[in-house]
């Protein structure tokens, strides 16, 4: 893919506070249309980086290059009119109704109706304009603040943690939400310390752990990269345990002998010392993968 089908690229991009590395040589490459997940544990460097890409914070190094231009001084404004952001907490004054605040958004970016109009039923919240904001539900901030970083009608949307704070059904909400702003040709980069939120929404996934990209590309690539667990039936699946945990990691895992990471030869050499050892085999299979057990395994436990 060349440069100019990311929406958004960064080279080298790092920040640095005090003797602390917080984001480290960022290769961001999002390409256009997709929905973008920026997963990492707490404290990784998510929100820094985001606020790098808005020019909220000043990179110690590296480049920031959105639609194809390098995000300089003269660019700034003009790139950040087409982006829309929802950082950390949602925005709102929670004295105002749904309906006061947009029309200050609208007043501050100069903007019609019915820009304004589009934005709220995107995010179906024409039915409570009226409420002050400080009744709304969380789900119902969140989605205030999603539809007054659309009313710009943005190309690209920058959102940090939208699912915070959301039970269930809220954080369905945002991802159909989602879903629907990717179908209308809207990039969105969305970040989560929770897998489960966002794996399903994402195209395309960027894992941060410790301020470093440890992965960046599809799902299916990020499953490729690890290899399931085999799990063993046989006659004997306590002395196949006891027998194979002297060199391998093995544990019993219902009636089943559970070994990580073993490619097919290692596998082979198994069911050879096994069936020698007089063991029975019924059955070799790998185990279905978890996305979750994935990222453990890149990110140490990292808490995702
Ligand atoms: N202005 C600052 N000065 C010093 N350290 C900072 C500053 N902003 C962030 N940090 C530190 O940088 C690290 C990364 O923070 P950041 O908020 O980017 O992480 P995050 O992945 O978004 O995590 P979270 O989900 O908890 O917000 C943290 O250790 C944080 O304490």
């Amino acid at each position: 893919m060349d440069d100019t089908n990311y929406i958004v690229a960064t080279d080298g991009l790092s920040k640095r506070y005090g003797k602390r590395n917080v984001v480290e040589n960022l290769n961001l490459r999002i390409p256009q249309g997709c929905v973008y997940g920026f997963l990492g544990p707490n404290g990784s460097g998510k929100s820094t980086t985001m606020k790098m890409l808005l020019s909220l914070v000043r990179p110690t190094s590296g480049e920031v290059r959105v639609m194809g231009r390098p995000m300089t001084r003269a660019t700034r404004r003009e790139l950040l009119g087409k982006i829309g952001s929802l950082i950390e907490s949602p925005p709102g004054y929670g004295h105002l109704t749904g309906r006061e605040n947009m029309r200050l958004v609208q007043r501050l970016l100069g903007l019609d109706d019915g820009q304004v109009a589009r934005a709220v039923r995107t995010v179906r919240l024409q039915d409570h304009l009226d409420k002050q904001v400080r009744n709304y539900s969380m789900g119902m901030k969140q989605r205030l603040g999603i539809a007054m970083a659309l009313a710009r009608e943005p190309r690209l949307l920058i959102l940090d943690e939208p699912t915070n704070g959301l039970d269930p059904a809220g954080i369905e909400e945002i991802r159909e939400l989602l879903w629907r702003l990717a179908d209308d040709g809207v990039t969105v980069m969305v970040s989560s310390h929770l897998l489960g939120e966002i794996d399903k929404t994402a195209t395309v996934l960027g894992i941060l752990s410790n301020g470093r990209m440890i992965f960046q590309g599809t799902r299916d690539e990020l499953f490729a990269r690890s290899i399931p667990d085999l799990l063993i039936d046989c006659s004997d699946p306590r002395r196949a345990h006891g027998l194979l945990e002297r060199e391998l990691d093995s544990s019993l895992d219902d009636r089943a002998v559970r070994l990580p990471g073993l490619g097919n030869e290692a596998t082979a050499r198994v069911v050879s010392t096994l069936v020698g050892a007089g063991i029975g085999i019924y059955e070799v299979r790998r185990d279905q993968q978890s996305l979750e057990k994935v990222f453990m395994d890149l990110t140490e436990g990292g808490g995702l």
